[in-house]
């Protein structure tokens, strides 16, 4: 994707199309990690009496330096006074008409934080590449960048096809149809990962329709994702709609299951992907297999989203079939529990499962305890 300057503000969630350098020193300089009194190393002792010869706030003018028995009120955040080495956090002191007496056992720490201990002027902090998460959002504006160049938001068209289908909060009136849920959990999904939508789509089952809708959202779209009509039916229709518009196909199905009628293609100069129309196995193909993809069109490594690591059980879980395959998972405070409803048509269990159990085909069974390789579906 292209790259665009965008306000930090907006920032959140977008790639960095440019390395980011620190443009001062953080701390400046040496400054207070707490309120208290600054003074001399030599002076600390319990029981010293010091001279307070000034205050340092956040922001404010520089104090005096200190000399032999001398000490400044300092706030968190101040800048420590020339010849300052630590700071006693006040509630280890008692104050009286100019002068400060250490009445307690003050250590551990000086609660000094040294100058450009943080990072210097010039370092790098953020690589290109790198996620503007919300910790890399305090990094960029403590760089001193109200801006960055970030990778423009790929454009997803999203079209949902099937005859049964109708938008949420009308179906229930009509036996014959059903909530067309999956175009929201994808849109969702690709929103997470970096995605603008640009069109949701919804078509019938009939081919020069469909045609004509692919055509429409390949004008839109960076990515066109189409759901249902994946498999083998008499009405499934996915890929030919697009073979009016050049479909040229990637792959045309995994051995994976859920999912395994998910495909990938290039139309008209844009990706085009199918996933399965069935609720769990769109859900997780558009994890594995649009993640990586949105993430690799914002100039991310694709890796980064497919980061798998290793946890425990927490219950059993059954043997592997002959496709590669997906479990649904909830987290546990002792491991991992597959969900009870496995079926690739679920739609509740997408909501209680948080993680995906990735076995080989034909794998034996596990007992609980034993570590498995799981991926969060969501962030
Ligand atoms: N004879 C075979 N039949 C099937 C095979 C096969 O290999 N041979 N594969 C099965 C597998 S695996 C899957 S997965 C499904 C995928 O089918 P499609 O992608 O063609 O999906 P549909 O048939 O259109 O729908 C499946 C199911 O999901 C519901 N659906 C569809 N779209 C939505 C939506 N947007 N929101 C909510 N629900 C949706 C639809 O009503 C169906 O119940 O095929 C197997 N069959
Ligand atoms: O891929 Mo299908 O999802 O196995 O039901």
């Amino acid at each position: 994707m292209p790259a665009e300057n965008v306000p930090l503000i907006e920032a959140d969630g977008r790639v960095l199309a440019e390395p980011v350098r620190a443009a001062l020193d953080a701390p400046r300089r040496a400054v207070s990690a707490m309120d208290g009194y600054a003074l001399r190393d030599a002076d600390a002792a319990i029981g010293a009496t010091l001279r307070v010869i000034g205050e340092s706030f956040a922001g404010g003018a520089l104090p005096p330096p200190l000399g032999a028995g001398e000490c400044v009120r300092i706030f968190t955040g101040a800048a420590l006074p020339d010849g300052a080495d630590r700071v006693i956090m006040q509630e280890n002191c008692t104050a009286d008409a100019g002068a400060m007496t250490i009445a307690r056992e003050y250590g551990p720490g000086w609660h000094v934080r040294a100058a450009g201990s943080d990072f210097r002027a010039g370092d790098l902090l953020l690589p290109a590449g790198r996620l503007l998460d919300p910790g890399a959002i305090v990094t960029l504006a403590g760089a001193d960048r109200d801006s960055a160049l970030v990778h423009a938001a790929p454009r997803v068209a999203l079209i949902a096809t099937g005859d049964e289908l109708t938008a949420p909060g009308t179906a229930r009136d009509n036996p014959l149809t059903i909530p067309e849920s999956v175009s929201f959990g994808v849109a969702a999904l690709a929103r997470q990962h970096g995605a603008r939508i640009a069109a949701r789509l919804r078509g019938t089952d009939d081919l020069a329709a469909l045609t004509a809708l692919a055509g429409q959202a390949l004008e839109q779209a960076d990515v066109v994702i189409v759901t249902g009509g994946a498999s083998v039916g008499e009405r499934d229709f996915a890929k030919p709609m697009f073979a009016a518009h050049g479909l040229e196909l990637l792959f045309p199905k995994v051995a994976i299951k859920p999912g395994k009628p998910v495909w990938l293609g290039r139309a008209s100069g844009r990706w085009v992907l199918g996933l399965p129309g069935n609720p769990t196995s769109a859900m997780v193909t558009a994890r594995l297999f649009l993640a990586p993809l949105l993430a690799a069109l914002q100039g991310r490594d694709p890796a980064a989203v497919l980061n798998w690591q290793d946890h425990p059980l927490s219950a059993p879980l059954p043997a592997t079939g002959d496709r590669e395959t997906f479990w649904r998972a909830r987290g546990l405070a002792d491991g991992l529990e597959p969900v009870r409803n496995q079926d690739s048509g679920a739609q509740a269990t997408l909501a209680a499962a948080q993680w995906l159990i990735r076995r080989a085909a034909d794998s034996p069974a596990l007992d609980a305890g034993q570590p498995v390789s799981a991926l969060r579906i969501w962030p």
